[in-house]
């Protein structure tokens, strides 16, 4: 049974939020220095308000999210996530910060109506938002099924699916999701749109998977996060992080495969729009 606790705050985990974070911290200590010269604290004041006011400025003029998501995301925040990954509860530490969010969720949705895709794959659920974002852009007999290893977060997703309309639209695959797409392809299920979201290190072999077999439609789309992953992609290498190493990786990968063309949007930790060609 989950208990609620007091709200931790989310810490950045976007390149523009860590630089406005770092940028905040040197504003602060070249507000106690008198000894600097004007143009120099006028130009880091004005870098940081540049870097700082991005984020809000989308979220104020992106439209509003719906009230089901709206809860889907307090849910998630007020969530004490290290305690349940310290008592066994989760299979692995998940956090808040995992969750797509507002703005990510609405260009996600966006996709869907672009592309009218009535079938799409989530590869990574957590505990629902982008998979409920998606859905509520599908039509009524579109169908979205979602991977997800851990049965807590799953849970926390299904009881708002349960209550929503566009929750309908959801199935839920519970196991790794590698074991999941072995089966949706001896099923011969195919979709028109794959939004990959879950262990780094699995990435290629998602992407290989769903262009190796009919999981991608032909023509179809994949969209995949954390394809900047806080900036370690184009940072100095000894910086890198091993999901750091395994995105820089993959999106090497994909640049170099015939079968498809992409995009790497800058939008939040980095969206990678692909599109199968051949
Ligand atoms: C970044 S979160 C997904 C966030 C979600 N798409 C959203 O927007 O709210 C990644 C999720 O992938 C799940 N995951 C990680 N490795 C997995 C695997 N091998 N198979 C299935 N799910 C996995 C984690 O448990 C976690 O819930």
């Amino acid at each position: 049974m989950s208990t609620t606790i007091p709200k931790p705050t989310a810490r950045p985990v976007t390149p523009v939020g860590i630089l406005a974070k770092k940028l905040e911290a040197i504003v602060q200590k070249i507000n106690q220095r008198t000894d600097l010269p004007a143009e120099l604290v006028d130009n880091i004041t004005q870098a940081w308000q540049l870097a700082a006011g991005l984020d809000p400025y989308l979220e104020e003029y992106t439209t509003h999210e719906s009230a089901a998501l709206t809860a889907l995301a307090e849910k998630t925040s007020n969530e004490a996530w290290q305690e349940r990954f310290s008592e066994g509860a989760t299979v692995r530490p998940l956090e808040q910060e995992m969750l797509s969010g507002h703005v990510e969720g609405q260009t996600l949705k966006m996709f869907v109506h672009m592309t009218k895709a009535k079938r799409v794959l989530e590869i990574g659920m957590f505990t629902g938002y982008s998979a409920l974002a998606m859905a509520e852009a599908l039509p009524k007999d579109g169908v979205l099924v979602a991977c997800e290893v851990d049965p807590f977060a799953a849970k926390v997703g299904q009881a708002v699916f349960d209550k929503s309309a566009d929750g309908q639209k959801i199935r839920v695959e519970l196991g790794p999701a590698l074991e999941t797409l072995d089966k949706l392809v001896a099923a011969g299920e195919s979709f028109d749109l794959v939004f990959i979201d879950a262990d780094k290190k699995e990435y290629i072999t998602y992407f290989q998977k769903l262009l190796d077999t009919n999981l991608l439609a032909p023509s179809g789309f994949i969209c995949v996060d954390n394809t900047l992953l806080q900036g370690e992609v184009y940072l100095p290498t000894q910086q890198r992080t091993p999901n750091g190493e395994a995105i820089a990786q993959f999106n090497r990968a994909v640049a170099l495969d015939p079968r498809v063309e992409q995009v790497i949007l800058p939008l939040r930790d980095g969206l990678t729009i692909i599109r199968r060609i051949a």
